[in-house]
């Protein structure tokens, strides 16, 4: 419950029953009433806040020319709905624009306006503790309370809570817990910005130098690197039951459902306190795109290393004298050039739309590269990672 003060000037007090009347209809309770003649001192001490204003003697003269009646009213929003039974300050403003008005209806014009009404929360505290210094305003202070909680809320946590959920509306099939996954969710995107890491997405096709280029990249910003095939990887080698699966996939150059990659990613960035973070292989089909940005985190830009199928290939043929890995081979890598092709470029298209690509000539030697790579990361301040530099370089943005 808010409480208000009001005062009914002298021009009113004939009045005075009758607008007291129209206070009580309107749901007010006049918690206090008191008539009076204020003594000049005392209307200039209330009235101090216009004491430069040519009309400040006019005033004093007139609210001390009579019996005033001094209360306190009562109600939910009682100092705007006060404000708003009274009417425009000005009575024959009053009289076009709100004609039922109280200065409307009892006012002569902007002095002669029949009644007073605090102008807000904490002047309503000050009038009432003015003209009633006894009366307990601890229900107006609960109130107050309230509406800073409820601003509190709405300026931190609700926006999130909001995202949050309209994001889990909007997932298919919709989490089986959703607790947990709102959890999950606001661990990862309800802290402060600042303190989340920037992601850098790295893309190219199989063998165009990824992985070289991001071990350059930790060596010289000392960021996190992720690659989605190195932690697929591991799942194999872990055992785990969906393990002998995803063995399979990459034999054949298939991409592996986006659900299992993207917990992988978001289990490892979670667990990492460096201020940057490259995603090396990821996302490799449209719907991966979509899912980590509206479950995981936004993202800075698509590092794209653009090489030809010959290039890539014969370096994958070197690669795999020694890497041990199961689709270094020609058979798979025909069929990984075939998925990169049909389903992992239209991410890179998809994203160029956006202005989101930086493309790098990935045919050079690796430090040739790695001279045109660097470029796009150090314009990111080392504290705190913010862009310093906005403007994209001709090099390492051209759209293709
Ligand atoms: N710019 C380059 N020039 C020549 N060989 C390269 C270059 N970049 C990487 N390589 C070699 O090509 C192979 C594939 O590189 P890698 O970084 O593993 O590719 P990706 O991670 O994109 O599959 C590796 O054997 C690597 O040493
Ligand atoms: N987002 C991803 C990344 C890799 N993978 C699988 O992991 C394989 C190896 O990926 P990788 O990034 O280590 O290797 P490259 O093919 O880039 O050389 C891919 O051919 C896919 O079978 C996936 O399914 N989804």
């Amino acid at each position: 419950m808010e409480h208000t003060f009001a005062m009914i000037k002298p021009d009113a007090f004939e009045n005075a029953d009758e607008i007291c009347k129209i206070i009580e209809g309107a749901d007010f309770k006049i918690a206090e009433k008191e008539s009076l003649t204020l003594t000049p001192a005392k209307a200039k001490s209330f009235y101090g806040e216009h004491k430069d204003r040519a009309f400040f003697s006019g005033l004093i003269e007139f609210i001390t020319s009579g019996t005033i009646v001094a209360m306190v009213l009562e109600k939910e929003n009682a100092v705007v709905d006060w404000r708003s039974l009274l009417g425009p300050t000005n009575s024959k403003q009053a009289e076009e624009e709100a004609p039922d008005s109280i200065r409307a209806r009892y006012g002569t014009d902007v002095q002669k306006n029949a009644a007073h009404g605090s102008d807000s929360p904490s002047a309503a505290e000050r009038e009432i503790k003015f003209f009633f210094p006894e009366f307990d305003l601890t229900e107006t202070h609960r109130t107050s309370q309230g509406e800073e909680a409820k601003e509190y809320l709405m300026m931190t946590v609700v926006p999130t809570l909001n995202k949050a959920l309209t994001t889990m509306c909007r997932l298919s099939p919709r989490p089986s817990d959703p607790l947990q996954w709102l959890s999950e969710y606001i661990s990862t995107n309800g802290t402060a910005k600042s303190q989340k890491p920037k992601i850098f997405f790295v893309l190219g096709g199989p063998g165009a130098g990824k992985g070289t280029q991001c071990d350059k990249i930790v060596q010289e910003f000392d960021y996190a690197h992720f690659s989605a095939g190195d932690l697929l990887r591991a799942e194999v080698n872990s055992g785990s039951e969906q393990g002998a699966m995803i063995d399979g996939m990459i034999k054949d150059g298939k991409i592996v459902a986006g659900e299992i990659t993207l917990s992988l990613l978001r289990k490892a960035i979670d667990g990492t306190d460096k201020k940057g973070v490259l995603i090396d292989g990821f996302p490799r089909k449209l719907d991966q795109a979509g899912a980590f940005e509206s479950q995981v985190s936004d993202f800075e830009f698509v590092l794209f290393f653009d090489c030809p199928e010959k290039t890539m290939e014969e370096r994958l043929l070197q690669r795999g004298k020694t890497s041990g890995r199961v689709d270094d081979n020609a058979e798979s890598i025909r069929k990984r050039f075939k998925t990169f092709v049909e389903t992992s470029l239209p991410v890179i298209e998809y994203y160029d739309a956006k202005s989101k690509v930086k493309r790098i000539d990935a045919t050079q030697s690796p430090d040739e590269v790695y001279k045109v790579v660097r470029e796009n990361f150090t314009v990111y301040s080392s504290s705190n990672l913010t862009p310093t530099v906005t403007s994209s370089n001709s090099t390492s943005s051209t759209p293709p």
